[in-house]
């Protein structure tokens, strides 16, 4: 396991290497590789690498917060008496991890996460089941993406496990936050940045891992509310090569002014178009899926846009296409993860073959759209005026918190990942 892990970080070390060199100028590729060796001395010797869990210290606030009622919640607002932390260097690895209360953090404004974006983040939520017992979703999908990031920009990797039982142990200090009622949860925001005092363009040479939690009411708490998307055709989130499917704070800022032109023109979110065939591709911070009839068979398909590395690889995304195959295509359904076009999206509308469309993501499981907005017309998202979400929309998201608040049934669910 240890060996296993040792070259789990030496190999994910090379290729954060690797990576790193795709963003150096070549002129910095001499640092570059006297950054390397350094991290390369890292990954031999004693095994100073890996995150070790069972070297917590824990912290307890002597101020605990009051609680706020539940209906007051206001989503990423207020959090929990405590925060994880875990720093890593790259001549020690990561240090052991601490639970203190939440703080501020003190960094130099020399940090280079102030000046080149090295920040990665997932975004994972902790359910109380009916029994009082805390769950979290997927967790292991969250540690992939997380890991994938933090590669993507030089900053190290760790082991998902070893995370996820410190997450564990940070959510049941906190848990009188989680609220007890169906909808409610706890928003955990696991975050790296690199931490090296430097204005050198470089691989950070010192991070910080930390975990922070939010309790959240429900996204829709009074049932759902369809969406009105704007397709965005002037502006590009991600491209092929690029890192649209990373979890970097460098890809959301960009993407706040189209969503502001959107809300001027009274749009919930836009909805990012790629490439002169206009591919559909997501949502600001979903995936999008369209149930649609095929015009040759009249087949019923669910499809959404493949990870070509373009869009986010949502974990709801996964959730809702794993459902779908185990649990609709039995009934005829067809499931597909291909490109396809808004003109298909708006053909359809126009020939009532457009059954539904709805965004996934963690926030709010599954979020029905009612229009788009395209080329100056309103796309019709098969909803009637008096209906806020399709049935297959309805269906995932009750499937989906089934298995998230291990309902009867889905208690030992293997996506359900029960905190001890
Ligand atoms: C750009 C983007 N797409 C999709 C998603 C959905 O991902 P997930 O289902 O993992 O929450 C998110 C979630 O934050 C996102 O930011």
């Amino acid at each position: 396991m240890l060996q296993q892990r040792s070259s789990l970080l030496a190999s994910s070390l090379a290729s954060t290497f690797r990576r790193s060199l795709l963003v150096q100028t070549s002129s910095s590729a001499q640092r570059c590789r006297r950054a390397y060796s350094i991290h390369a001395d890292a990954s031999v010797g004693k095994n100073i690498l890996d995150i070790d869990p069972s070297k917590l210290s824990i912290e307890k606030t002597t101020t605990p917060k009051t609680l706020l009622p539940p209906e007051e919640l206001v989503f990423g607002r207020n959090f929990t008496d405590h925060m994880l932390s875990l720093e890593w260097t790259a001549s020690e690895g990561w240090l052991p991890a601490r639970i203190t209360p939440y703080q501020n953090l003190s960094l130099d404004p020399a940090t280079c996460v102030f000046h080149y974006a090295f920040e990665a983040f997932e975004g994972m939520k902790a359910y109380k089941d009916k029994n009082g017992k805390i769950r979290l979703f997927r967790p292991d999908k969250n540690m992939e993406r997380f890991n994938k990031s933090a590669a993507r920009i030089a900053l190290p990797n760790f082991d998902g496990d070893a995370l996820i039982d410190l997450i564990g142990k940070f959510v049941k200090l906190d848990e009188r936050f989680i609220p007890e009622a169906r909808g409610y949860s706890l928003y955990l925001r696991p975050t790296i940045i690199g931490t090296q005092r430097t204005l050198g363009v470089g691989p950070p040479a010192s991070a910080l891992l930390y975990v922070i939690a939010s309790p959240v009411g429900p996204y829709y708490p009074t049932g759902f509310k369809a969406v009105s998307l704007e397709a965005t055709d002037y502006a590009v989130r991600a491209w092929p090569g690029g890192v649209g499917d990373k979890k970097l704070g460098a890809n959301y800022a960009p993407c706040i002014v189209p969503q502001m032109q959107a809300a001027s023109r009274g749009f919930h979110q836009n909805l990012w178009l790629f490439g002169e065939e206009e591919y559909v591709t997501e949502v600001g911070t979903m995936n999008l899926f369209a149930a649609i009839k095929n015009k040759e068979t009249g087949q019923k398909e669910l499809l959404t846009a493949p990870l070509d590395g373009t869009i986010l690889e949502g974990v709801t995304r996964d959730s809702v296409l794993g459902l779908a195959r185990e649990r609709l295509e039995p009934q005829g359904w067809k499931v597909d993860e291909r490109k396809f076009t808004m003109q298909e999206v708006s053909d359809a509308s126009d020939e009532g073959r457009l059954l539904e469309i709805f965004g996934s993501g963690t926030a709010a499981v599954v979020s029905p759209v009612r229009k788009i907005s395209w080329k100056g017309r309103l796309v019709e998202c098969g909803l009637e005026d008096n209906q806020e979400a399709g049935p297959i929309a309805q269906q995932m998201k009750d499937w989906m918190e089934e298995i998230q608040y291990g309902d009867k049934g889905s208690e030992d669910h293997h996506w359900s990942h029960k905190i001890l």
